[in-house]
């Protein structure tokens, strides 16, 4: 299990540096990071607006668990708090494995709780989709089709005017 796209989100704290904090756990690992966006709540609005971007991450070794552990690594590296009452409520950050793919290009399917594949909410969200086309713009969401397709037409196709696009927060540090 070789290729993983990783979604990033933060609304508390220093967003920028929790996010880069996501960055310096998977190092080597990233091959590619999209731009960050400013977007607003989504699933529950009475909370701060968002940084986002994703992550094309490659490990010819990391099986699909792999990714959520190291998910899990970098959000408690982020100080991350769980409040189990708010479900989509505001955290320093969070990291989602949205989809994985094996060495050969076949997306690994999942129903397991713990770790379904793909997200089953990433077609709704176009604060994962919008970010991803930046860097794959020719890719699918397994189960959903294409990218372009989900973001002229999709469930989350009215939400892409709401994002901002961010390019004097990189992800990646030029100094
Ligand atoms: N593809 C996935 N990526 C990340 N976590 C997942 C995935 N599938 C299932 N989970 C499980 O979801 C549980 C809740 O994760 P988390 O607290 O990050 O959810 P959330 O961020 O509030 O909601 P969402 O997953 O919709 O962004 C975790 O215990 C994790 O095991
Ligand atoms: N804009 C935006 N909204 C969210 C996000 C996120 O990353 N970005 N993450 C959430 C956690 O489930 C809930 N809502």
């Amino acid at each position: 299990m070789t290729r993983a796209l990783l979604s990033l989100g933060s609304n508390l704290g220093d967003r920028l540096a929790h996010l880069r904090t996501a960055m310096a756990v998977f190092g080597d690992d990233v091959l590619v990071a999209s731009g960050v966006y400013e977007t607003p709540p989504w699933g529950d609005t009475e909370q701060p607006a968002y940084l986002n971007a994703v992550l094309l991450v490659v490990d010819p070794a990391a099986a699909p668990e792999d990714w959520l552990a190291r998910a899990r690594t970098a959000e408690d590296a982020a100080g991350r708090v769980r409040d189990p009452r708010r479900r989509f409520g505001p955290r320093t950050l969070d990291v989602d494995v949205v989809a994985v793919w094996t060495d050969d290009d076949q997306p690994v399917l999942s129903d397991d709780p713990q770790l379904t594949l793909p997200h089953p909410r990433a077609h709704l969200r176009a604060f994962v989709l919008r970010p991803w086309i930046d860097i794959q713009p020719y890719a699918r969401l397994p189960g959903h089709g294409w990218l372009t397709d989900l973001l002229t037409s999709g469930p989350a196709a009215a939400e892409v005017a709401e994002l901002r696009a961010r390019p004097d927060l990189a992800l990646e540090s030029t100094t």
